[in-house]
């Protein structure tokens, strides 16, 4: 592989993507990374070791077919309209995408290596080109559980999620602390009152949030001081797209074509920055001791961390604001459940735009190299 394109470099996903491969030297290991912009072409390219180079057009299926290799985080209409159009020209490259929008298809493969690399390692050895990275919340469930997934020990799983305004995009994230802002300037004065009454300071919040000037351009409604249990858009069955991918991508990066695990639940957007957090509810198949459950869990892969069951261990390690920023996937509040033995209950946060989005992808190129 000589030649390997970045598009959508410099978007939120992007730039986890550069920070990321700039960390771990691997643009050391491309002998052409070739950047590319759809609304930028011909400005200075970033410099990863090689110097500056204009970047190259996006859209120009001419530039992109000298790639070996396209790694693309710009999003969905971006592969919808240039993929299809750039497979029917001939080009056999490989295509590492963090876009949602092929997932599904017969010939793309869904990229989660901690978990099913031997399902990646037979799509490339059957000839499979189109690699894409998974949806957030089930590659952060798969690399919290993954070990009881490994086990067969999983009848189904419900997950309870609360998401963080990253995974609507960075003018969310924005809009965010915007909301918090305007809610902290709406009652400052009071704040600062020892002996303001708390029901007054409840009541100009209540009446900030509802203000028709609140910042809430990109979400709709309010999302600080409040959350939204809706992601993504509304399907037929009553589900949102995104409960109706735990289920889909789950059994796709587990190779799993006959005899689905169900995996269903409620997918929550709450004021987090950028983990995602879930509790949930896992039924399973035989009866197994806590201790060699929390074993399973601990040694599936690298990243995950078994949190005690503990109030202040608990507390101190189990939340967005322990776990922003870090590739470690800590699961904890194991325990067996009234419901009966075999009922499970887990807490896990993950950083979103980590495992969730620019990890995948930048291992998937490395085991592209590694071949
Ligand atoms: N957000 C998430 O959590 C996840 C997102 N994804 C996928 O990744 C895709 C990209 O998401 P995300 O990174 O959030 O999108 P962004 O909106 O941050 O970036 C997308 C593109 O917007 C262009 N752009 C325009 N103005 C700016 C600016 N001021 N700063 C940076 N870029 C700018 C860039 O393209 P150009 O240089 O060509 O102008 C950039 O590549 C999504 O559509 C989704 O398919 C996947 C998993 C998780
Ligand atoms: N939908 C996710 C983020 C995301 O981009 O998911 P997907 O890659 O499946 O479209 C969220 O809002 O948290």
């Amino acid at each position: 592989m000589k030649r390997v394109g970045f598009v959508g470099w410099r978007g939120m996903v992007g730039s986890v993507l550069m920070e990321r491969m700039r960390a771990e030297n691997d643009f050391a290991r491309l002998a052409e990374p070739v950047f590319f912009t759809t609304s930028q072409v011909g400005q200075p390219g970033p410099d990863v070791g090689q110097g500056a180079s204009p970047l190259l057009d996006a859209e120009s299926l001419d530039a992109l077919r000298e790639m070996d290799a396209i790694v693309t985080c710009q999003g969905g209409d971006y592969t919808k309209s240039i993929h299809p159009r750039l497979r029917a020209s001939g080009w056999n490259g490989y295509w590492i995408d963090a876009a949602s929008s092929l997932r599904m298809e017969p010939d793309a493969t869904i990229i989660l290596d901690p978990v099913n690399r031997p399902v990646i390692d037979a799509a490339l050895d059957s000839g499979k080109r189109d690699f894409i990275g998974g949806n957030c919340t089930v590659s952060l469930m798969l690399m919290a559980i993954g070990g009881l997934f490994r086990e067969g020990l999983v009848e189904w799983v419900s997950a309870m999620t609360y998401q963080a305004a990253s995974g609507a995009g960075a003018k969310n994230m924005r809009e965010l602390l915007a909301q918090m802002g305007a809610l902290h300037g709406s009652v400052e004065s009071l704040l600062a009152d020892p002996a303001s009454a708390i029901l007054d300071i409840d009541r100009r919040v209540t009446e900030t949030l509802r203000d028709p000037g609140f910042p809430t351009e990109s979400f709709g409604v309010p999302l600080a001081g409040s959350l939204i249990p809706w992601i993504d858009t509304q399907l037929d069955n009553g589900q949102s797209r995104e409960e109706w991918k735990g289920q889909a991508e789950t059994n796709r990066i587990l190779g799993r074509t006959d005899q689905p695990i169900p995996v269903d639940g409620l997918c929550v957007r709450v004021g987090a920055m950028r983990c995602h957090s879930q509790g949930l509810t896992i039924k399973l198949n035989r009866d197994i001791a806590l201790s060699e459950i929390e074993s399973l869990i601990a040694s599936a892969n690298d990243w995950v961390r078994v949190v005690p069951n503990d109030r202040a261990v608990t507390m101190r390690d189990l939340s967005p604001a322990a776990v922003t920023g870090s590739l470690h996937v800590p699961v904890g509040r194991l325990r067996t459940m009234n419901m009966g033995s075999r009922y499970l209950s887990a807490f896990t946060v993950g950083d979103q735009l980590l495992w969730g989005a620019a990890e995948p992808l930048r291992r998937m190129l490395m085991i592209l190299l590694d071949r």
